[in-house]
């Protein structure tokens, strides 16, 4: 079949205030799963902690730079959840655990590891539509959310294409 030069994993998050406030782009310089592992008695351990697994993976550096360049996106980690983060404590853990974290969602690990899996590189993009924190669907803005991540797909695709021209 045909070969695909990238995958890219578009939807809306949470982002991590103050660094991705609502209605900005974030674009993943490492995408990363936040909650695979284990409990223990000491805290989390992740997968790689218990000698398998991945738990990252890196998109490409200058594709990064060239869409946040152009979407005005805020670059950092974007982390994996499977559970929608709904209090300050858990937000606390999660940043404290991943520095650079700037937003949470719940797809791009998994798009991340079958892109590897092919050989493909990743991108991910997400618009925030929620800040990380106590739980208030009220304050979700799913449309505004939605209509800026139109408009910053619209900026990465052109990115995108000059990209695989000149790579
Ligand atoms: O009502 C809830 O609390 C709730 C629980 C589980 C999932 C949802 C969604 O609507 C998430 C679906 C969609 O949105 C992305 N997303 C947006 N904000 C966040 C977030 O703060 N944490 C994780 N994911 C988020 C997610 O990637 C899904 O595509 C609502």
């Amino acid at each position: 079949g045909q070969p695909y030069d990238l995958v890219v994993s578009a939807g809306i998050g949470g982002g991590f205030p103050p660094d991705a406030p609502v209605g900005s782009v974030v674009v993943a310089d490492e995408i990363t799963v936040a909650d695979l592992g284990a409990e223990t008695p000491d805290g989390f351990v992740p997968v790689t902690g218990l000698g398998f697994g991945t738990v990252s993976h890196q998109p490409p550096r200058p594709l990064v730079r060239d869409v946040a360049a152009a979407t005005g996106g805020v670059t950092g980690t974007v982390l994996t959840v499977s559970t929608v983060t709904g209090s300050a404590a858990r937000a606390a853990e999660l940043r404290a655990r991943h520095p650079g974290a700037v937003a949470e969602a719940m797809e791009g690990f998994g798009v991340a590891e079958a892109a590897a899996a092919h050989g493909c590189p990743v991108l991910e993009i997400r618009t925030v539509s929620n800040p990380v924190g106590p739980r208030d669907r009220a304050a979700w803005r799913i449309p505004e959310a939605l209509a800026a991540l139109t408009e910053a797909f619209g900026k990465t695709v052109l990115v995108v294409e000059s990209w695989k021209r000149n790579d």
